[in-house]
């Protein structure tokens, strides 16, 4: 690969940036093995750094800059939501776990990114406001990035849905535009099933995404979606199950035990409750909750001077909860914690299915009503 001088990278960028900083930065990435300098100031892409492109030419981007992650596979527009959003909200953390004012606070309103970003809105009401739609497409195509360095079909398994009998309701509560409820219904379709989320998600597209995908779900009334606000009493009355697939992350417990109880409130007596979330491990050994969780198996233990929950090895639950304590004081949780969270929402958590190859995204854990 021949590469091209920081000049020329600068001059075609289109961004203005000045040419001997712009080959500072790649420096110090190529000392990452992010990009290579093969020659001084000439820098050639090599596989990791292949990860930010787009596989769009400079000069499309450049003249629609809006769209430049539409129709892409989602990964640049992940890391250039990590780089940017995240990592300015990261840098508030600690002014805000000192805060007189927000140190205690449970609200999605009072976090790291409502300094970083000067709002009083919880992050994704601002991105809805006018001036945010490129970042607020970049992050619903960065969900896309994720999804796609994710191992499929981790929904399927966990919980035994072949078993539910024909006709019975599933409600992916929190369920976006539906993506896992349509992989449940490819592979279970004798299941009925209702997604529900906010206003602004059951929209058009959403519609239009069940059209290309899977019109006969919709016009069968296999499937039905549903505009439905999780703070308010559930309106779907003792479904067979009700699913909530990475939604109680986003959350505080003081959140979760609203969200949860709406869910007990409008369970009947046979509803299940299955939340597909992670359970992080502590990083000191864990034999004690190993015996008082059902299904619940701490990380096989490396040897020392490996961490028992493996480290960087096993980070990426660990980050996305500096994340979502940053962006929503939200929390990924360890298994007790997930049991004291379920028993104050008035449910019993029943057992936790790990499948390891599907690493964090695995997990899934049922409860039932107390
Ligand atoms: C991290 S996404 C998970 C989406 C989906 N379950 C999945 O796994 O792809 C969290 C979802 O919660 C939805 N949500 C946030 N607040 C909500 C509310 N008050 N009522 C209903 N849905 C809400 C968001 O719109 C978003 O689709």
């Amino acid at each position: 690969m021949q590469g091209a001088h920081a000049d020329d990278i600068a001059a075609t960028s289109g961004t203005g940036v000045e040419p001997k900083k712009l080959a500072r930065v790649l420096r110090m990435l190529c000392t990452n093995h992010i990009f290579r300098e093969v020659s001084p100031n000439i820098f050639a892409n090599n596989r990791i750094s292949s990860a930010l492109d787009t596989g769009k030419p400079v000069a499309q981007i450049i003249q629609n800059a809006e769209m430049k992650h539409d129709r892409t596979n989602g990964l640049a527009a992940l890391i250039e939501h990590c780089a940017d959003d995240d990592m300015k909200a990261s840098a508030y953390l600690p002014e805000t776990l000192l805060s007189p004012v927000m140190a205690k606070s449970e609200e999605p309103t009072e976090t790291a990114f409502n300094k970083a970003f000067n709002t009083n809105l919880p992050w994704f009401s601002w991105y809805e406001l006018p001036g945010n739609e490129y970042i607020m497409s970049r992050f619903s195509m960065g969900m896309k990035g994720i999804q796609n360095i994710s191992p499929g079909g981790a929904i399927l398994h966990g919980f035994d849905w072949k078993s539910l009998p024909e006709g019975s309701l599933i409600v992916d509560v929190g369920g976006g535009i539906g993506t896992h409820t349509l992989e449940l219904v490819r592979s279970f379709g004798h299941l009925n099933y209702i997604v529900q989320d906010t206003e602004a998600v059951v929209s058009e597209d959403f519609v239009q995404f069940w059209m290309n995908e899977y019109p006969d779900a919709i016009a069968s009334g296999k499937v039905k979606l549903l505009p439905h606000d999780f703070l308010k009493p559930q309106p779907v009355k003792a479904p067979a199950v009700f699913l909530l697939r990475l939604v109680i992350k986003n959350w505080s417990d003081a959140y979760c035990v609203k969200i949860l109880g709406h869910l007990r409130d409008a369970a009947g007596p046979e509803t299940k409750l299955v939340l597909a979330d992670s359970i992080i491990a502590h990083a000191c050994p864990e034999d004690v909750v190993a015996e008082s969780i059902p299904g619940y198996t701490p990380p096989a233990r490396p040897p020392a001077p490996l961490l028992p929950n493996k480290g960087v090895a096993a980070i990426l639950p660990y980050i996305v909860d500096m994340h979502m304590l940053a962006m929503l004081n939200g929390s990924e949780r360890t298994a007790p914690e997930w049991q004291t969270l379920l028993k104050a929402s008035g449910w019993k958590l029943d057992h936790v299915s790990q499948i390891p190859r599907f690493g964090s995204q695995g997990a899934k854990l049922i409860a039932v009503p107390m």
